[in-house]
This record gives structure tokens, C-alpha cells and sequence, in this order.
């Protein structure tokens, strides 16, 4: 019976998703056995700095590639929003799973929602992406860098001088916490979610067929056809470092599928928003990037990504 080595990081949050992926396969009753083989990543190493300053998402999936290609793990779960809009020739993107709440929640000491904390409340994110959303709808806030797993966060919201922090619900519910700590979900109107936040991404080595087919039975095409038009828009506004941009998308009824994104100036003051619909994901999500790059969006990502270089 062959072994399949799954890859993950070792983050706790990596570990259920690892592990999430692997009863599901499990399940099948299929005759292979499964194993989950631990890689600690650069990004998991440098948690200290800033993440968009020392490289961004590439940082957490470049070791994972090298593993597949040693064949130490057969493909490597990701969280599909750490997944760079471009992987690397070679590897695939074998399978995108159902997704969960795709929603950034807020979660504040005193329970205040984002409209209630008092002016000069502090609010903790490390995402260029949250930090401008907040300060657009709440200009009297201040925003600080926060870094490290969820467990982290909450700590330092406790231990240190911040008011609220702002995570992912997706996060939050496969780490099995409670919905009782969520203060306010934010509609999308105040927190529009990261390209791909909820699901899951799974990688493999690009020619293999075994894997391929093994990762047919968890891929989930019309959650695949949201994320292809929400990462079209990411790639066609710039791709790789993490810069403050957002987009989701979702099925109308029959098979069109309706993308809202945004581009925005990391203090807030700026945001460039559109929604179109259509029938062809890569389309739609490049209109949508090719309109907002034209009403001001190139200036901004320009001038963001001279200041992460500086
Ligand atoms: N940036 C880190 C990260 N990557 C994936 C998730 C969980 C959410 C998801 O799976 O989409 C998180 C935590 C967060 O943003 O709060």
C-alpha cells in the first residue's frame, strides 16, 4: 500500500488544515496510507519582521516546493491566501477545497464593534489589506503591526496596548475557537477578504498523474471558479509581495460568477473599488484589475512596493 506524505507548515493552524485534508482522503477508503510530514518555512523562522518587508507570501511555500521535489511529501496544503497568484513551474495547483467563512472578524477587549471604539483605539493587523480598509472606514483609529499565529494575537491583545485585532473567521474556526470571542463579523463593505481567504489550496509536482487524480475527489470546481477570477485579479495587478489589495467572488445562479475587489493607499484615504460579472473567470478578474490600475491603482501599488523595498 503506497504512503502519500502530505506536507505542511507547523504552525497549529497548518496542522488542522493538514490534518482536515487528510481525514477527508482518509474517508475515500482508497488504498493508499497517509502521513503528515512537518517543514518549517522562512516565513515561520522571521516572525518578527514585518511580513511584506522581507519577501511576503513566497517566504512560506518556496521550502514546501523544494520538498516536493525531492519527493520527501507528495503535495502540501496551504491556506489558498498565502498561495502566490503565480506557482512556480513544475507545481499545480492539484485541488482548491469547499470553502469556509470567507470573513475578517474583529475582535475588541471591550466588545465595541468597529463603529463603537472610542477615537485613537488601538487595532492590531499586519496586513496592508486590513490596515487600509479600517482607517478608511475609521480614520480616528490607529493602526499597529501585530505579528505572529492566532494564539499570538490574542495574547499580545491582552498582554500589550491594543484595543481590538482583526483575523480571518476562517482561521478561528478550524483552530476550534469559539464564535463567543468574535466581536463583529465585517461585511464586506468594511473588511473586504483577502484573494482566496477561507479554502484551501493543495499543491503537488505538476506531472503527477497518481496525486492529480487522488486530489480530484476534494476539489471543489464552483469554489475553484471564484478563486480562479479572484487570483486573475491578483495577478494581473501585480502578484507577488503582500500589498493592500482584496477581492472576493461568488457564483450567481447558472454559472456566471460576480468579483468585487479593491485596490487601496495603505493609509486608508484611497480605495478603488469594482464589481462585474461574467461567465469567464480570468476575464472578469483582469477587467477588474485593468480598471482599477487605470483610475489610480498602478500609482498606489507603485509607490507601496518602493516603500517595502526601502
Ligand atoms: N495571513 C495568515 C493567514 N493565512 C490564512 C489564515 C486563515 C484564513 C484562511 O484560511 O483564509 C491566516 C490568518 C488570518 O489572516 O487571520
Amino acid at each position: 500500500m503506497r504512503t502519500i506524505v502530505i506536507g505542511t507548515r507547523k504552525s497549529n493552524l497548518a496542522l488542522k488544515q493538514a490534518e482536515w485534508v487528510k481525514e477527508k482522503l482518509e474517508a475515500l477508503g482508497l488504498p493508499y496510507k497517509f502521513e503528515l510530514k512537518k517543514i518549517m518555512t522562512k516565513g515561520d523562522r522571521i516572525l518578527d519582521v514585518t511580513l511584506s518587508k522581507v519577501g511576503g507570501k513566497a517566504l512560506f511555500v518556496k521550502e514546501i516546493e523544494k520538498a516536493m521535489e525531492n519527493e520527501e511529501i507528495d503535495f502540501a496544503v496551504h491556506s489558498m491566501k498565502d498561495i502566490p497568484s503565480v506557482i512556480p513551474e513544475g507545481f499545480v495547483l492539484g485541488a482548491v477545497t469547499e470553502r469556509v467563512d470567507p470573513r475578517d472578524v474583529l475582535i475588541s477587549e471591550s466588545e465595541k464593534k468597529l463603529h463603537e471604539l472610542p477615537a485613537g483605539a488601538v487595532i492590531g493587523t499586519s496586513s496592508l489589506r486590513r490596515q487600509a480598509q479600517i482607517l478608511a472606514a475609521r480614520p480616528d483609529v490607529e493602526v499597529k503591526w501585530i505579528r505572529g499565529n492566532i494564539e499570538t494575537r490574542m495574547r499580545k491583545m491582552k498582554e500589550e496596548d491594543f484595543d481590538a485585532i482583526v483575523l480571518a473567521a476562517a482561521g478561528l474556526a478550524r483552530m476550534g475557537w469559539s464564535e463567543e470571542i468574535v466581536t463583529e463579523y465585517l461585511a464586506p463593505e468594511n473588511s473586504l477578504p483577502s484573494v482566496g481567504q477561507g479554502a484551501l489550496g493543495i499543491e503537488c509536482r505538476a506531472g503527477d498523474k497518481d496525486i492529480l487524480a487522488l486530489l480530484e475527489h476534494i476539489h471543489d470546481e464552483k469554489v475553484a471558479r471564484t478563486i480562479t477570477a479572484e487570483r486573475a485579479f491578483l495577478k494581473n495587478v501585480e502578484g507577488s509581495c503582500q500589498v493592500p489589495v482584496a477581492g472576493h467572488a461568488v457564483m450567481e445562479k447558472g454559472n456566471d460568477i460576480t468579483l468585487r475587489a479593491l485596490v487601496a493607499s495603505p493609509d486608508g484615504k484611497t480605495l478603488l473599488q469594482d464589481e462585474q460579472t461574467g461567465s469567464d473567470p480570468e476575464r472578469v478578474g483582469k477587467i477588474i484589475a485593468t480598471n482599477l490600475l487605470d483610475r489610480g491603482g498602478k500609482e498606489i501599488l507603485d509607490q507601496v512596493k518602493k516603500d517595502l523595498e526601502g
